[in-house]
């Protein structure tokens, strides 16, 4: 009878370990969220000191979903490419609770869109790049605000040149000016001659929803393993 209520306990303990943490273990070992390393802007950017934050693709493929990470990213056949970069600087922000505010934060994302997120043919669609954008400036003005949740207050967006499939594109976020709440971006999205091909303003107001949530994210991420560790680090001094 004992060693049944101890068998059931173990598996009660090993059950919710494993729901609590094993998500967040295989997302951190899994290289989905990083695909193709090689992209047209990584010379450029790996003159810069940048980092690829790998605790964001963690907390995006984690179990508290997030769709454009459940239903595109992760999706073999929607994006080529889709990396992130962060200065250095902006991810010493993820482990502290600085909430200062901080001129001209920005980040840049890679990406290459297959045909499956084609609107027109071989066009992507404007709803994809208004996401990848949205999604952008959700990061940066989250970061940015001291790890405060934000939403989406108004979003403008002009799509000046088409942008095509298979080809590699970035969208650079920066923070404007930051408000009280009010967290103002803008971005752009350039090709690989630099060609501007969309520009996006936005207004980002910090809210209660899911802070919880994002916390207790990046706390089982910090229990489960040092991310410090793992987060690939651009080092062009280290190639030469
Ligand atoms: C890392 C993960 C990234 C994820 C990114 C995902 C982003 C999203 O998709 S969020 C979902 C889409 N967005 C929403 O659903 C938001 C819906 N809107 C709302 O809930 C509310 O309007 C909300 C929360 C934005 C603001 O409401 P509330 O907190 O009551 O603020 P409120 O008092 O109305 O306004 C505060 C200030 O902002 C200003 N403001 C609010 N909305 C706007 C707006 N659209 N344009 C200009 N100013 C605005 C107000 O004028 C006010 O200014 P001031 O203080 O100078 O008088």
């Amino acid at each position: 009878m004992k060693k049944n209520i101890l068998l059931f306990g173990l598996a009660f303990v090993g059950g919710f370990t494993y729901e609590r943490y094993f998500p967040y273990v295989k997302a951190f070992i899994s290289d989905k969220g990083q695909k193709n390393d090689d992209h047209s802007f990584k010379s450029m950017l790996e003159q810069g000191n940048y980092i690829q934050p790998k605790v964001i693709d963690i907390m995006h493929s984690s179990p508290d979903k997030h769709f454009l990470h459940n239903f595109i990213a992760q999706h073999n056949e929607a994006l080529n490419v889709f990396k992130i970069y962060y200065p250095d600087k902006l991810e010493q922000k993820i482990y502290s609770d600085n909430l200062e505010s901080e001129d001209k934060i920005h980040l840049h994302f890679v990406f290459n869109a297959a045909d499956h997120l084609q609107g027109h043919s071989s066009i992507v669609h404007g709803g994809l790049l208004a996401t990848l954008i949205d999604n952008a400036f959700g990061q940066l003005s989250y970061l940015a605000s001291g790890q405060i949740p934000t939403a989406t207050a108004n979003l403008n967006i002009n799509y000046r040149k088409p942008v095509k499939t298979n080809h590699d594109y970035m969208i650079t976020a920066e923070i404007d000016k930051i408000e009280g709440r009010k967290v103002f971006l803008k971005a752009t999205i350039y090709d690989q001659d630099k060609t501007i091909c969309t520009e996006a303003t936005g207004l980002f107001l910090t809210v209660q929803w899911g802070g919880q949530m994002w916390k207790n994210a990046l706390d089982k991420i910090k229990e489960v393993t040092q991310i410090d560790d793992k987060i690939v680090k651009i080092d062009q001094k280290k190639k030469e």
